[in-house]
């Protein structure tokens, strides 16, 4: 059975409703790979929706749909109570200042021969701010994730991961978005650098009600930052709850098989985990034929 919640609802920030890609497979005869095969779920205001899953699952290209970065075959997007799986350019660019996006690797996330400050100043700009009232923001966009005023003349290499990534969430947060895609935003980073952006991130939502997208392979993180979670697996989402319910008392084998697959300390817990993953994981090999 397919555990999710029955309906969409009406205060939903992003809705995806039956949201179906595609993407060419190689041999001009072969058939189309769908990536994703019908997922729905919705993003309310304030909000973290965390979107957990294997890799190759189908994750970044739910948040690359989202963005209008690869093309979508059938369903809906909306957001805002407006539609936007088939938005023009001109649509896109104004809702880039309700929806922006945090990518995984903050080594390539930042053009490297400018500033902070300009790649700061860069959103602020194109969306009609003076030279004055960007450079009054951000200084308090680097205050907000706290890095030093300074940083604004300096440019990515001369900051660690963690700071880059920092850099990158101001970014996203500097037209004061209401939705940020957060793809993999600390998977890059060792644990203790992980633990402060997510502290960050919180923080951010707790002061701006901003919601997150939160895409992520790692139950741990997203246990830590989701108010609800869901679990997708070869394209289709399985299960759909309460953060708290869903990786402590999960109901799909698939979700069981993840967190048993989670990596702990103790090297036999660790391979008796494996195997009995490894057997859950065999119970759902076609996930789509057990659908209620
Ligand atoms: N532009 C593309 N062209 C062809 N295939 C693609 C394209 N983008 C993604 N895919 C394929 O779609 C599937 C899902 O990829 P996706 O990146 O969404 O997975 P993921 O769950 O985010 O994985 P990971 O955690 O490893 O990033 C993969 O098999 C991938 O190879």
């Amino acid at each position: 059975m397919t555990v999710t919640e029955a309906t969409a609802p009406a205060d939903a920030l992003l809705s995806v409703q039956d949201l179906r890609v595609s993407f060419p497979s190689k041999g001009w005869r072969a058939p189309r790979t769908e990536v994703l095969k019908g997922v729905s779920f919705d993003v309310r205001p304030g909000e973290t929706l965390g979107l957990v899953g294997e890799s190759g699952s189908g994750k970044t290209t739910i948040g690359r749909a989202v963005l209008g970065l690869v093309p979508v075959r059938s369903g809906t997007i909306t957001f805002a109570g407006e539609r936007i799986d088939q938005a023009s350019s001109a649509h896109r660019r104004r809702l880039g200042r309700d929806l922006q996006v945090v990518f995984q690797d903050p080594y390539t996330s930042l053009n490297p021969s400018r500033t902070i400050g300009d790649t700061l100043a860069e959103p602020l700009l194109g969306h009609g701010a003076s030279v004055r009232e960007a450079r009054g923001r951000v200084g308090d966009l680097l205050a907000r994730v706290h890095l030093p005023a300074d940083a604004a003349a300096r440019l990515p290499h001369e900051f660690s991961g963690g700071q880059r990534q920092r850099v990158a969430i101001a970014r996203a947060l500097a037209l004061r978005p209401r939705l940020v895609i957060c793809d993999e935003p600390v998977s890059a980073l060792d644990l203790t650098t992980q633990r402060t952006v997510l502290d960050l991130l919180l923080e951010i939502q707790e002061e701006t009600d901003v919601a997150y997208l939160f895409v992520t392979h790692d139950l741990s993180v997203v246990r830590f930052v989701s108010h609800r979670v869901a679990v997708i697996r070869h394209g289709q989402i399985v299960e759909t709850g309460d953060a708290r319910i869903v990786t402590t008392e999960p109901q799909h084998a698939y979700t069981r098989a993840l967190m048993l697959s989670a990596p702990v300390a103790d090297v036999t817990e660790q391979r008796r985990r494996r195997q009995a993953a490894q057997r859950l994981a065999e119970q759902t090999v076609q996930p789509a034929a057990d659908d209620g």
